[in-house]
This record gives structure tokens, sequence and C-alpha cells, in this order.
């Protein structure tokens, strides 16, 4: 589909962080360019204080990779970069090489809509030093915002326990890109609907709407409005019933849907917008009801959260239809994910692979180091655990000991006997080359479905959710243990 080339005609190579540049001229200069490296792309909490997180935005990222090069205007711009003593900041031949960088990484990926959690590494980019280090803004970039936004829908549409959500935030989110990307994935999360056009031209997903205030605003009367909202769209109309009195607005769409009866048309719902919106839908359904319209259907809207639904289908609100924005696509209460991306390993010049870890005070912010693999083990349809392996280490085993990686104490024995094992990382691109074929955005939107089936409730849930066991095998973790020993050198330490 080539998203990013539609969006923007020229290349993205430069946008990204400055330090990225400077890092991938010093790599050049001191040699180590194309010295072999991997670099994972994780997070270190759920967003939301939930349990769980929606992955998403490969598909830009595939496509960011594909269109990966400095054109001429970019090194143009490089060239004439100047430090602030007036100094080139780069040189000629630095800009030429620059110009002949071909993208040859291996990535490996969890495919977008998959179920993820703290510590897996969601993608693995294997390549040249100097090419993994230039991904490092862009891929954060790109599954930072998307994940969240998915992630939220996937709460979104949890609450609604099945009724259909539909994302109306473009005029809130986040400028054009946000809103475009948030878009695509609320969709992946599980809404039904954008009322973002350009959305649906980009991406292929189903476009809906209903109607303003301003539309009613426009008549002299709401009676004319709807008869009028009739006549052009005698198949659709949902009318907006709280421009002034709702009650009265209610009466006005049923008089409207039975004119539209008589002539063998069926109105298909109404909206209501503001006010106590359980009293109101209720109100509503009992008229809609004792008028005969039945299958009329009632759409919410005012500044929906997952927590307001939820308290809305306590109260037992009839509102079948829910219209979700600001909310949704500006990620109201958490507004970044957080995910990083860290060199895990560098290819030395025997061909051994060396494993990297940055230490830290808080044992949450040391990174796990090593090429990895992630295997899901499921029994009779549901994810016991997930573990962080070691992929050239990997042998199947009977059992498996997985340990918490910020807490030793805690610990899973895993028998696989009659289990069955995902291995989460998919083979995207090797040298260069993408060998993935991508679903279509339907099918990443079902499989997302698909696969929270997977999980149990107790890990869905808003308030305080179980935390699904997500561990090291146990020879990872004692190569990590060793290694940040050695790089803290504990044993000289008084
Ligand atoms: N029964 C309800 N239970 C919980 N929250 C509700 C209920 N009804 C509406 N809400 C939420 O309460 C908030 C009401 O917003 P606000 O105070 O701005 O009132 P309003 O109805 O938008 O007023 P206005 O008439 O000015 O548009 C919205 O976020 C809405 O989703
Ligand atoms: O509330 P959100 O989740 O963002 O959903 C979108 C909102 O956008 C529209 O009105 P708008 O907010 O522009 O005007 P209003 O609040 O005055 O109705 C619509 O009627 C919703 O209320
Ligand atoms: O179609 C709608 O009802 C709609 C679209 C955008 C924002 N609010 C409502
Ligand atoms: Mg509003």
């Amino acid at each position: 589909m080539k998203i990013t080339k539609d969006l923007y005609q020229s290349s993205l190579a430069l946008l990204t962080d400055f330090y990225q540049l400077t890092m991938a001229y010093a790599y050049w200069k001191s040699g180590k360019a194309e010295q072999e490296a991997v670099f994972n792309l994780f997070f270190r909490k759920n967003p939301f204080q939930g349990g769980y997180t929606i992955a998403a935005g490969l598909d830009y990222i595939i496509d960011y990779c594909r269109n990966f090069r400095f054109d001429d205007a970019d090194l143009h711009y490089l060239a004439e970069m100047k430090n602030a003593d007036g100094q080139l900041t780069f040189e000629a031949e630095f800009i030429e090489y620059l110009r002949d960088l071909d993208f040859s990484c291996d990535i490996d990926a969890v495919e977008e809509g998959t179920v993820v959690f703290p510590n897996i590494p969601i993608i693995r980019v294997k390549g040249p030093l100097i090419q993994c280090q230039l991904l490092e803004t862009p891929l954060l970039n790109i599954v930072n915002f998307q994940t969240l936004i998915a992630t939220k829908a996937s709460r979104i549409t949890l609450a609604a326990k099945g009724d259909s959500v539909l994302e109306f935030g473009l005029r809130r989110a986040q400028g054009i890109d946000g809103a475009l990307a948030a878009s695509r994935a609320s969709y992946i999360g599980g809404c039904s609907a954008t009322s973002n056009v350009m959305a649906g031209k980009l991406f292929g997903i189903p476009v809906s709407g209903t109607h303003a205030h301003s539309w009613i605003m426009s008549f002299d009367s709401e009676l004319e409005a709807f008869h009028a909202y009739a006549d052009a769209f005698p198949d659709k109309c949902v009318f907006l019933v709280d421009t002034y009195d709702t009650v009265n607005g209610i009466k006005n769409a049923i008089e409207v849907g039975k004119s539209l009866r008589e002539k063998g048309k069926e109105m298909l719902g109404i909206r209501i917008d503001s006010g106590d919106l359980a009293y109101y839908s209720n109100i509503a359904r009992e008229m809609l009801d004792e008028a005969g319209f039945r299958n009329a259907k009632i759409v919410a809207s005012n500044d929906l959260d997952e927590q307001i639904i939820t308290s809305l289908k306590v109260q037992e609100a009839s509102i079948d239809v829910w219209g979700v924005g600001t909310k949704l696509v500006t990620a109201y209460d958490q507004p970044a994910l957080g995910a990083v991306y860290k060199l895990a390993a560098v290819k030395l010049e025997s061909g051994v692979w060396e494993p990297k870890v940055k230490v830290s005070q808080q044992s949450i912010k040391i990174n796990i180091p090593g090429k990895h693999g992630v295997v899901r083990f499921i029994k009779n349809g549901k994810a016991l655990a997930d573990m962080i392996f070691l992929d050239e280490a990997h042998e199947e085993r009977n059992a498996y000991v997985i340990i918490d990686p910020n807490d030793p104490t805690k610990r899973k024995k895993i028998n696989v006997n009659g289990l069955e094992r995902e291995l989460l990382l998919k083979p995207i691109f090797r040298a260069g080359e993408k060998i993935y074929n991508r679903p279509g955005i339907k099918q990443i939107r079902e499989n997302a479905q698909k696969n929270l089936l997977l999980f149990d409730k107790a890990h869905k849930r808003f308030v305080n959710p179980h935390i699904y066991p997500v561990g090291l095998e146990e020879n990872l973790y004692q190569m990590r243990t060793e290694l940040v020993l050695k790089m803290k050198n504990y044993d000289n330490e008084q």
C-alpha cells in the first residue's frame, strides 16, 4: 500500500533524531558502520494501567524500510549542515556513503493485532550497526503511537461488549498524521468504522457517520431538518436528537421515521450527544419501541471512554452504538507508550555474537541481552505464558523454567507436554528484501479479536488486571545476570 510514500512524496530518512546521524557518522569514521548488530524494540509497562497491549504499526515500518534511502535533497541538506563553529558537520565522503546506503537488514516482528506484553521484543532488527541505529527513531515513533491507540481502541471495544464503536476523532487528533495513524490503529484495535474519510481511502477502513447540530440549526425547525435529511438519505437516517430538547427530538425522529416507513424506508436510528446518556437512551428506547421502531439503533457520543462506557453498561443504558473521538485518538489518559529500542548484541570478527547490556539502578531498565526469540505456550486455547529465549541456544525441551526479568523469585515451570507453542517473531525482511506477505487491514482486525480470546478475562479487566507471565528462559536469565555483574565490575568493587 506504500502508506508513507503516499503521504509524503519525498524520502523519510531524515525523519530521525540528529544524534542518530552524528552516531552514524562516528560509526563510519571509526570503521564500525558495517559491523553486524541486533537491536530489540520493546516496552516496559502495559499502557492505561492495563494487563495487555495490542501491537500495531508494522505495515508503516515495512513501507519505511522499503523506501529507506537518502535522496538528493536530503544529502544536499546534510552536506551543507554546519556546526556552531561554522565547520561542516559531515565530510563529503560520508555523504557519498549515505548516497549508496541500501537497506539490507533482517527484521523479525510480532504481527499487527497480536496481544503483547512488557519485555517481549516486538521488533528485532539485525544488520549493519549504522542501519540499525538510523532506524531507532522512526521505528519507535511508528510503533509507540499505533500500539498505544490500538490498545485504547481494544479496551473501549471490550467495554462496549460487542456493540459497534465508531471512531470520531479526526477533529481532536494530534495533527494530520496523528489522525490517520489513529484511525488505522483504532480499526485494528476493534472499532467498526471511522468518520475519517482519508483513512477510509488510504487504508480501506469502513467509513461511517451521522450528522451534526449545524444541520439542524440551519433550518427553521428540527422537524424540517429531519425531513430534509430523510429526503437526501432515505436509507441512512440517524437523527441527532439533542439540539434543542432531547425528548422532543426523539418525538420528531419518530414522526419522520413514520413518514419514511410510508415510503417503504426505515430510519436506522437516533444519536444522543449530551446530557445523561443512560437516562435519555432509556427514554428513547421506550419511545421508539412504543412507536414500533424496535430495530432503530441508539447511538451515543460525548467524551466517551472505556470507563464511561463500562459505567453506562452497569446503568443498563439502552445504547447500541458508541461514537468515540477525543479520548480514543489522543490516548487521553496516557499520551505515550514508552517503548524503547536497545542494542542487544554485536557480532565479533570471530563470528561470535556478543550480548550487550545497559546497566541501570532500576532493574526494570536493564535490557535483555542477546538475540532472542519469543515462544507463547498455549493450552486448550488459552495462553499460559510467554518465554523469551536466546535463539541460538534454543533446543526443544520437555520442560522449561521461566524467570521474571525483574524479580528472580517469580518463576514458573512449564511442562510442554500437550501444549501448543507459537513463535511470536515472524520473518519480515531478509537482507533488506521483504519476505512477509502483509495481511489486509480487515484480516489484522480479525486476528486481533481472535488473539484476545487466547487470554483470560482476568488479564483484560481495567482495575488491577492479573499479570500475564512473561519470563526469561533459565539460561538467558543466567547469562543476563552474569553479564550485569561483569559490567558493574562487581568483583572489583569494595
Ligand atoms: N449516565 C452517565 N453516567 C456516567 N457518565 C455519563 C452519563 N451520561 C453522560 N455521561 C458522561 O458525562 C460527561 C458529561 O459531559 P458534560 O458535563 O460536558 O455535559 P454535556 O452533556 O456534554 O453538556 P452539554 O449539554 O453542555 O453538551 C460526558 O463525558 C458523558 O460521556
Ligand atoms: O466527544 P468525542 O468523543 O470527541 O466525539 C466526537 C464529538 O465530536 C462531535 O461534537 P463536538 O465535540 O465537535 O461538539 P460538541 O461537544 O459541542 O457536541 C460529536 O458530536 C461528538 O460529541
Ligand atoms: O458522524 C458523526 O456523527 C460524527 C463525526 C465526527 C464527530 N462527531 C460525530
Ligand atoms: Mg464535544
